[in-house]
């Protein structure tokens, strides 16, 4: 089954008299049980095709489907809707709110979707190894266990799809090794995966490397 379609994207940004054509005519699927890369150089236009896949941002052209539901052109009321059913999005801003606990982050998305269950949460933190932290604020974490716990935020309200921009930037090769454990495990319970990244031995893991260059994805 396709879990994410997205066909022919197109994404210009302005900037003064300056037009930089960060996707050019971008086509992919990933289907169910499926982990993808996407790598590219700096620039090529990596965040910019996952903020459009994950309807964060509305690209100037084509569309993007996710679990057969159309996510562009749509008021962004219902792109989150979408998104927050269907898609755990890790972006490189961290998606974790400073305020509330580690174990309150992974509920928060459960809570929106409306299927609050606080076992699911203890067994998510105990896959990326955060149990012990689980009363811990944001702040009190360090960089590879904020990595850990934006995994298990995004994939608390059991998404179809998890999009992740660079998800083992700056952690050590246990922690990268840890994460991709908890991707793997996402996808054999049929998930669909799609990560940029810059390192070679997570895409090797992956089913399928795409290689993104000036907007333009070759497979
Ligand atoms: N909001 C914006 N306004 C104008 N230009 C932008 C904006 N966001 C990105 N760009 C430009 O679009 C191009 C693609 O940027 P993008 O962040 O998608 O690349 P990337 O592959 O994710 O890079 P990196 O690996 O450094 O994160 C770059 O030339 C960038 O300067």
């Amino acid at each position: 089954m396709t879990t994410l379609l997205a066909d022919d994207l197109f994404r210009f940004y302005h900037v003064g008299d300056e037009e930089t054509r960060a996707l050019r005519g971008v086509s992919l699927h990933v289907q169910s049980g499926e982990l993808v890369a996407i790598m590219g150089p700096s620039g090529s236009g990596k965040s910019t095709l996952l903020a459009c896949l994950a309807g964060l941002d509305d690209p100037d052209g084509g569309h993007v489907e996710v679990s057969g539901q159309r996510l562009t052109r749509r008021p962004e009321a219902e792109r989150a809707r979408l998104r927050g059913r269907k898609v755990g999005v890790l972006l490189q801003a961290e998606n974790l709110m400073p305020h509330l606990s580690v174990l309150e982050n992974v509920l928060l998305p459960m809570r929106l979707a409306g299927t609050v269950d606080a076992t699911f949460a203890q067994a998510l933190l105990a896959q990326v190894g955060l149990s012990e932290r689980h009363q811990h604020l944001p702040g009190q974490l360090s960089g590879g266990e904020l990595a850990r716990a934006g995994l298990a935020v995004a994939l608390a309200a059991k998404p179809d799809l998890l999009l992740a921009d660079e998800p083992t930037a700056e952690v050590d090769t246990g922690t990268e090794a840890r994460l991709f454990e908890v991707l793997d495990a996402f996808r054999t319970r049929g998930g669909a995966v799609l990560i940029s990244t810059h390192s070679p031995a997570l895409a090797a893991r992956a089913d399928r490397v795409l290689h993104l260059k000036d907007g333009i994805l070759n497979g």
